[in-house]
């Protein structure tokens, strides 16, 4: 009898690159594709696996790899959320070991590129902004659960900007700050209630598309005295415009634009010139959730700028 115990273990493949052509049109002379990063993690009964070496209750990381790509073009991809909740599902239902399966897409967007003179339209430039994210993770005792959400969004205000009254210390060196620039990458979450996630229909791209300008207006709009404020509203925004969305997690790394000290040349430098620091970068993190919910996004991974 071993005096340790097994904890807490999950398995899968992980980084599945897939790309999904449809092509439409009644001569399929016009091309949408999916750029998607699926990973598969599994959960359940799997202590002979890790202990024994009997790997009966043992669905191959392999098979769920092949598994990904079976289901590219036997579903295709709606949206990646519509995806991930068909693998998850299917991972569940379909072997008893498996208990709850977790799902991660990443997607990479890629826009048209027109050509007037010619009818066949497959001419694609990958959009330089975020990458849209997805966990999707389905339990046999919980159900669904649908987390969205966005990274790598660098956003800036050049003003409307301002930081001051905060503590001082004997090591505080900051100076008040009454018009400054406000940047930051933003990796937003924003999980859904039960009845978006169980509604076969929900169309999670134009819900994506909602929560991402609701945010970038909320940026925008909001005259801000501390980055932690302008999360506050930018996840408001998102809360009171999106009634399917229960909890916003937003990560705003803080990329300090500091003035640049232009008196050694003769110089004033009247807020025009800034030195952009790459780190070390504020960490800024919140959750806000709908008063009465649980919240569910994983708070502990901080996200490096
Ligand atoms: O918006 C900010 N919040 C802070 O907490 C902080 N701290 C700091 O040094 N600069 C800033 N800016």
């Amino acid at each position: 009898m071993s005096k340790h115990v097994l904890g807490q273990n999950q398995y899968g493949k992980a980084e599945n690159r897939i790309v999904v052509v449809t092509r439409k049109g009644s001569d399929g002379s016009w091309a949408e594709i999916r750029d998607l990063n699926v990973s598969v993690a599994l959960r359940g009964e799997f202590r002979d696996v890790h202990l024994t070496g009997d790997n009966a209750n043992c669905l191959p990381t392999d098979t769920t790899k092949n598994t990904v790509y079976a289901f590219g073009k036997e579903h295709g991809v709606a949206s990646p959320e519509a995806f991930g909740i068909h693998l998850a599902k299917h991972f569940v239902s379909s072997q008893q070991p498996i208990r709850e399966a977790q799902i991660r897409i990443e997607e990479f967007a890629w826009e048209r590129i027109p050509v007037p003179t010619r009818k066949e339209q497959h001419s694609f430039v990958r959009k330089g902004q975020e990458v849209r994210t997805t966990q999707v993770t389905y339990s046999e005792t919980t159900g669904l659960q649908v987390i969205s959400g966005l990274k790598d969004l660098t956003v800036m205000n050049s003003t409307n900007s301002e930081f001051h009254g905060y503590i001082k210390d004997k090591y505080t060196t900051l100076q008040e700050a009454y018009d400054r620039i406000l940047a930051t990458k933003v990796t937003a979450r924003w999980a859904h209630s039960a009845l978006a996630a169980d509604d076969a229909d929900f169309d999670w791209d134009g819900s994506y598309k909602k929560v991402r300008k609701h945010m970038l207006e909320a940026f925008a709009e909001t005259y801000s005295y501390s980055l932690q404020q302008t999360l506050n509203q930018m996840a408001e925004r998102v809360l009171d415009n999106c009634p399917k969305v229960n909890e916003v997690r937003l990560n705003l790394p803080n990329k300090h634009h500091f003035l640049v000290d232009l008196e050694p040349f003769g110089l004033k430098n009247d807020n025009e010139v800034y030195f952009a620091a790459d780190r070390p970068y504020g960490l800024i993190e919140g959750t806000i959730h709908r008063d009465g919910v649980q919240p569910v996004i994983a708070t502990s991974d901080w996200i490096v700028a």
